[in-house]
């Protein structure tokens, strides 16, 4: 089977979130069945839900892999864990996040795993700097560069580092 393209939503606002996401990026990429092909402009962005809370660093990759979806998942939660990653309130601060926002064309809904991330969609926070990475990337058929621009918390966004 040839690697499926699939794009990867990560998000840090607790401890040295640039070093975080730095970190994670590399973790995703070191497995064998994982080959990144693009890293996007990491993004300041407001917190979207949940308490106040400190203003998120975002970014998105791409990686090109043969991980079946639920073993893409436990990857990207076995990043997340060595981030000591806890949930405690939903939407709540955490040292770092990681989604599967598409995997290829599939979908999926799943108990524990739903394809595309059925958040992404409105969320500047992963459309603007996807659609940076990925000018001509489409996400159900509509542009994401055109959903960023209706998302409504694009207007917090502010490039941190890489445009
Ligand atoms: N596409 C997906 N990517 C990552 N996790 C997913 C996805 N679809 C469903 N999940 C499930 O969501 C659960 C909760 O994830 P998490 O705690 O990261 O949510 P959240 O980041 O607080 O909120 P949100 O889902 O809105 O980003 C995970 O344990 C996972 O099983
Ligand atoms: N700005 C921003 N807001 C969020 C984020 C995030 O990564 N960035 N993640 C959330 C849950 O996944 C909820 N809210």
């Amino acid at each position: 089977m040839s690697a499926v393209h699939s794009v990867l939503a990560l998000g840090s606002n607790l401890g040295e979130s640039r070093d975080t996401l730095s970190s994670a990026v590399a973790e995703l990429a070191d497995h064998p069945q994982v080959r990144l092909s693009a890293v996007s402009p990491v993004v300041r962005t407001r917190p979207v839900g949940g308490p106040e809370q400190p203003d998120y660093l975002n970014l998105v990759v791409a990686i090109e892999t043969d991980l079946e979806p639920h073993a893409l998942l436990a990857h990207c939660q076995a990043v997340e864990a060595r981030h000591h990653r806890e949930r405690i309130v939903r939407w709540g601060p955490r040292t770092l996040d990681v989604d599967i926002i598409t995997y290829g064309d599939l979908h999926l809904n799943d108990e524990d795993l739903i394809i595309p991330h059925p958040r992404a969609a409105a969320r500047a926070f992963v459309l603007q700097p996807w659609a940076w990475m990925e000018p001509d990337a489409r996400l159900d058929s509509v542009p994401v560069a055109e959903l960023a621009a209706r998302a409504e918390d694009l207007p917090g966004l502010e490039v941190f580092e890489g445009e």
